[in-house]
């Protein structure tokens, strides 16, 4: 059990002898170079060749000396003495004296190598010497190296070492022929006597190498220094490109974009003076768009908005993609826990700034991020750091009743829960079925439970829901800020789905706004974001919204982010609209992102000042509704064509549509001749007062005032008719109109329409006759369709000038009233009854009863059958009784009963979009 100690006979211990680390070491064994000089060295074959040449080339030299010397022998002694009185010579130059003794040394010491190693350099010839003795002693040392690595090294390996090294020689020279000038002075190993050759001999390959490498670096830097000065003398002498002169290559096309870029920051001194600045502009822009394969239209887009030199900047990042960002999901598990889980997996992150509590940046990851366990586990969302800001911005509080108004695929969403702690309401809405699901999905993965999903028409919202403490509104956009994300956006967008976008956001923004409380305690805010950088979607939207609801821009509370536009261009915003914040890929890292917050101040509707301004919403938006929507496919040629005929500016602020603009032009004309026609009838009228009477009132006699006047007035009908319909019944008016910005409209539908429509009435008012029946036109369906819309609209204008949105209202509640006293609901007698007064009083009251004539027009123009003028109550019955779609036979039950003014506009509403 266990050892046994020895013990003597004294009893104590005997000791083994020293323990193992108190044993004499062996004295220590020096590398050879560092041993006394006097042990031998065996010389490798190469080392022997080298020093045979040395002996040979030191013997040769001491002839030459000796000759010399006995040439100069009765010199010698006074050189000595001047060496003597002039400090005995410097060490940079070696006297005659002191060479002879050198060499007489380095034969020496040559003899010596053939017999043993090499002894080193002595002192006497250390200081001239002392750059290549470094060389010498790594070559010693390596010598001594390679000899002991491979002391078994036989001839043929020998051999081969020669030829290698005569090859590598042999290129060598090729090599210095090129350039053997350059290499002068810039070795600092050659040797003073300029043997040039022997000094290479000498190196090791290594070192030839590096030498090679050295003059090839040299000759590439002159070859690229050459190059930028062609480059420079190019750039002076830049000639506006001409028509034909087609660039070949990208870097061609780069070139010429620096160029340009050039010539344009610095326009006055470099210009061509026989081209103006758009003409650069022009080049650049299609020259961009070559390069970095936009269409037109975008380019143009970013060109208005960033300044030259960050343009470069901003398409150049929107090549590049933005590192992979996550978000720890903090209803499951805590940053630091979930980065050392997924740096145990083999990712490589870090905690993606200051600003974030919860966000990590990934910068490689040996697994997909995407199928780790801990995404399985909810742990984390991937999602880009700018879907981040909106949230933060929002600063969503516990306990509150929250809703994300297009929250599909659901990060922003769980964010929002996350803050929540998974307390009070989250409403997750997107009207979008299949995107929905990706909420549904993320939240179960996430363990969100405080959310109700929704899906519906972000825009119809408040009529089902309100009372929010807070909203969020991540805008379905033209993805103008994600480009690196997705490529398509550079060719797919054009201006008709920025507008779309634009229509739809203000609108959804309009139902986030009135979804929220204004009264609520904690919160009352609104946040809009989008991942565009195009003004008209961000700061547009937030100004309409700003003059169209009781709301004001607060501070994000994001402390990074460029401020948003209160000038574009020559637009002018709210000055307040510096506190909402831009995101770009080129300056922020991170995807092209737009944050604005909303506190809104009062819950009251502030009454729109022109009328029917909701329907001309409407009206504006019907261009393009949801994402859904823009999801279909377009007709691009169409589109563009229609675009090129009408001549269509995006925000016709500025331009109405050159088609429209003309037929303007020809019915201003026209009225004008009218109107001068006008002036000679009142003329007519004073002279037949004053008695004086011309050939033509003569012929007529004293009528002919009056019978001028009527004529007039029906030539005014027929004419502003006649343009009316022209312009709002054909398919293709019908698909400008569309195009047509919404500014243009509002004004057309305030200007022109109310008259011609005024002028329908009054015409058929006027002349009953059969004959001008047929004037309402019926060249489509659409085109009736797209008259009656109008017509509606129209009517409403002309009957009541004019009313305020308030007005309207109560006008129909006094009519509702009315129709309550006269007829009881449930009676069918009085209904009729109802029907037939609202029909007969047709041309002497109000707006509303036009509205119902005018939706038995719809009738007539649908089943082609009833007119529309006096319509026989039997035949409306008989009709109805007829027709097949139900929403048809709602229209005409609303003809008897009382109709809410809102009922109405929906009604139109859902024509208006089935169409
Ligand atoms: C930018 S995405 C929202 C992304 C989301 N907030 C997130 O962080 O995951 C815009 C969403 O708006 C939805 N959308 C489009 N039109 C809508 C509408 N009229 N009502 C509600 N949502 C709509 C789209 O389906 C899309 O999912």
């Amino acid at each position: 059990m266990g050892r046994k100690a020895k013990f003597n006979k004294e009893g104590e211990m005997v000791k083994k002898g020293p323990g193992k680390k108190a044993k004499k070491q062996k004295d220590p064994s020096f590398p050879k170079t560092l041993q006394d000089n006097d042990i031998p060295k065996n010389l490798s074959h190469r080392q022997k060749l080298r020093a045979r040449k040395r002996l040979q080339k030191a013997e040769a030299l001491k002839e030459k000396r000796k000759l010399n010397s006995k040439n100069n022998n009765s010199q010698k002694p006074k050189l000595n003495k001047a060496k003597e009185i002039t400090n005995e010579a410097s060490d940079s130059e070696p006297s005659e004296e002191f060479e002879i003794d050198s060499e007489e040394d380095f034969s020496n010491c040559e003899e010596d190598v053939e017999m043993k190693p090499s002894k080193g350099f002595t002192d006497d010839n250390k200081a001239w010497l002392q750059p290549k003795r470094k060389i010498k002693k790594a070559e010693s040392d390596e010598e001594v190296s390679s000899e002991e690595d491979s002391s078994e090294e036989d001839t043929s390996d020998e051999i081969n070492d020669d030829k290698s090294e005569e090859e590598t020689s042999e290129k060598l020279e090729s090599l210095n022929d090129l350039s053997e000038e350059e290499s002068e002075g810039q070795d600092e190993f050659s040797d003073s006597d300029g043997s040039k050759d022997d000094d290479e001999e000498d190196l090791l390959p290594i070192e030839k190498q590096s030498k090679i490498l050295r003059r090839e670096q040299k000759v590439e830097r002159e070859l690229a220094e050459k190059e930028m000065e062609l480059n420079v003398a190019s750039q002076e002498a830049f000639k506006f490109p001409t028509k034909d002169q087609d660039v070949t290559s990208l870097q061609e096309v780069q070139q010429r974009i620096r160029e340009i870029i050039a010539v344009l920051t610095d326009f006055n001194k470099l210009r061509d003076v026989k081209h103006s600045r758009s003409d650069y502009l022009d080049i650049l822009k299609s020259d961009l768009c070559t390069y970095y394969s936009y269409n037109e239209f975008l380019m143009n887009r970013f060109m208005q908005l960033f300044p030259l030199s960050e343009l470069l900047e901003f398409l150049e990042a929107s090549e590049v993609q933005r590192p992979l960002t996550i978000r720890t999901n903090s209803l499951k598990t805590r940053r630091r826990d979930l980065a050392q889980a997924l740096i145990n997996r083999g990712v490589n992150l870090d905690p993606i700034g200051k600003w974030s509590k919860v966000g990590l940046v990934v910068y490689s990851a040996q697994v997909p991020m995407g199928a780790t366990p801990e995404y399985l586990a909810g742990h984390y969302m991937i999602q880009g750091a700018s879907s981040m800001l909106p949230v933060m911005a929002l600063a969503p509080q516990e306990n509150e009743r929250i809703l994300d108004l297009a929250s599909a695929p659901g990060g922003k969403a769980s964010h929002i829960a996350g803050i929540m702690k998974n307390t009070g309401v989250l409403f997750a809405n997107d009207v979008n079925k299949d995107r929905i699901k990706a909420v549904v999905g993320n939240f179960h993965r996430l363990g969100v439970v405080n959310s109700v999903i929704t899906c519906m028409d972000g825009r119809k919202y408040p009529e089902y829901m309100k009372g929010f403490d807070r909203a969020l509104l991540d805008a379905p956009c033209t993805g103008t800020g994600v480009v690196a994300k997705d490529q398509s956006v550079k060719t797919s967008k054009d201006d008709l789905d920025i507008q779309r976008c634009y229509n739809l956001q203000r609108q959804l923004l309009l139902a986030a706004i009135d979804c929220v409380n204004a009264k609520s305690s904690t919160g009352g805010h609104i946040v809009y974001s989008t991942c565009s950088v195009l003004p008209e979607e961000n700061e547009w939207v937030i100004d309409y919204a700003l003059k169209k609801r009781n709301v004001k821009l607060v501070e994000t509370g994001l402390d990074f982010g460029t401020e948003g536009f209160v000038n574009y261009r020559h637009y002018r915003f709210h000055p307040t609209m510096k506190l909402t914040r831009r995101f770009y890929p080129h300056t922020h890292n991170m995807d092209g992102f737009f944050v604005a917050k909303l506190k809104k101040f009062s819950n009251v509707i502030p009454a729109t000042t022109d009328v029917g301004t909701e329907e001309e919403e409407e009206e504006e938006t019907s261009v393009g509704t949801t994402e859904e929507d823009s999801e279909e496919p377009i007709k691009k040629k169409k589109k563009q064509e229609l675009v090129e005929k009408n001549g269509v500016e995006t925000y016709a602020k500025k331009a109405k549509p050159e088609k429209f603009n003309q037929k303007n032009l020809k019915v201003k004309e026209k009225q004008q001749t009218l109107n001068d026609k006008g002036r000679t009838i009142k003329k007519m009228k004073k002279n037949s007062q004053n008695g004086q009477i011309s050939g033509k009132q003569q012929k007529l006699g004293p009528l002919a005032p009056a019978i001028e006047e009527e004529k007039l007035k029906n030539k005014k009908n027929i004419i502003q008719k006649s343009t009316f319909n022209k312009e709002f019944s054909s398919p293709e008016n019908l698909a400008a109109r569309k195009i047509v910005s919404n500014d243009a409209l509002h004004k057309k539908n305030k200007k022109t329409k109310p008259s011609a429509a005024e002028n329908l009435v009054m015409k058929d008012k006027l002349s009953m006759t059969k004959k001008k029946k047929n004037a309402f036109p019926k060249n489509s369906v659409n085109a009736n369709v797209s008259n009656d819309g109008v017509l509606k609209r129209k009517n409403k204008n002309a009957l009541s000038p004019r009313k305020s949105e308030t007005e309207k209202v109560s006008d129909d509640k006094v009519l509702r009233k009315k129709k309550k006293t006269s007829s009881p609901q449930g009676s069918s007698t009085s209904n009729e009854k109802k029907k037939k007064k609202l029909l007969n009083s047709t041309d002497s009251t109000g707006s509303d009863i036009v509205l119902n004539k005018t939706s038995i027009s719809k009738i007539r123009v649908d089943s082609k059958k009833v007119e529309w003028d006096d319509v026989p109550m039997e035949a409306v019955k008989k009709l109805g009784d007829k027709l097949k779609k139900k929403h048809m036979r709602k229209k005409l039950g609303n003809l008897g009963k009382p109709m809410k003014v809102e009922k109405k506009g929906k009604l139109n509403k859902q024509k208006g979009k089935s169409r």
